[in-house]
């Protein structure tokens, strides 16, 4: 993957007339980062801008995250979107009734994580359907000995292990987010449209890369750093003004 090291501009005016197609992420995207994962505050007007994007794009957008598509239904209403959860390993069409199933990691190995975390004031863990996330905010300095601990895990029982924001992962391998993107591309409504893939976070980077193979773009939301992503902007608030402008 190649990374811009430049300072980057915004994005221009969103190009209604390429038929593009948007992909986004949810946690620092379209929301802004809490304390705990369970404690985000999704604005009002979230929901109905999703669906108004969606029409104006004729369905052409999905949401992208590292959170399972059931955590998704929690908070947005995705009846009409499509939603690539799991760091892209779920997959569910607009009007879909469930994503496909993953093979949730070895019983061992989630028990490990649960030691680990019982091990550390501060360590919070998220079980999810098909993934053990032990978040570190409130325990920085464990972050080294949490990803340590991970890895091995990861290479004993053939598992993979993503990071991102105070965050670090157990799940299957085989899976991220430009894979994800590339394959809703070969699929309708998305086939043949421009990506734009907008997200903050690491994981971000290869919807950022493969929305750029697409013949597409990249918008990285937050402070700038190295990245794979074309523009920038500062926060949701801005990602809102950019796609409503
Ligand atoms: O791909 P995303 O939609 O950005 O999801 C990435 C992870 O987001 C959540 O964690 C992050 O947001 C939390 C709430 O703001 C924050 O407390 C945490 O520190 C961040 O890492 C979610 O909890 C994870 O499961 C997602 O993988």
């Amino acid at each position: 993957m190649t990374f811009e090291s430049r300072a980057l501009a915004p994005p221009p005016p969103f190009p209604d007339a390429d038929r593009p197609a948007l992909f986004l992420d949810f946690d620092g995207t379209l929301v802004e980062i809490a304390e705990e994962p369970h404690l985000i505050s999704v604005p009002t007007h979230l929901n109905e801008s999703l669906a108004a994007l969606s029409r104006r794009l004729e369905g052409r957008i999905a949401i992208v995250s590292g959170r399972a598509v059931g955590n998704l239904d929690e908070h947005l209403d995705l009846a009409a979107i499509a939603a690539a959860g799991s760091h892209g390993g779920e997959m569910r069409m607009a009007g879909a009734k469930s994503a496909n199933p993953l093979a949730p990691i070895a019983i061992e190995a989630a028990d490990a994580v649960r030691v680990l975390v019982g091990e550390h004031e501060g360590l919070m863990l998220e079980e999810k359907p098909y993934g053990m996330a032990v978040h570190y905010r409130a325990a920085p300095n464990a972050a080294e000995t949490v990803i340590e601990r991970l890895e091995t895990l990861a290479a004993g029982h053939d598992l993979a292990v993503k990071r991102g924001k105070m965050v670090a992962e157990l799940l299957p391998r085989g899976f991220n987010k430009g894979a994800a993107v590339h394959s809703l591309m070969m699929t309708e409504p998305f086939e043949g449209s421009l990506p734009i893939f907008i997200g903050d976070d690491v994981t971000d980077e290869d919807g950022f890369a493969a929305a750029a193979e697409l013949g597409g773009f990249g918008i990285l939301v937050g402070p700038a750093r190295d990245t794979a992503a074309r523009y920038r902007l500062e926060g949701p608030k801005e990602v809102y003004a950019w796609l409503t402008a």
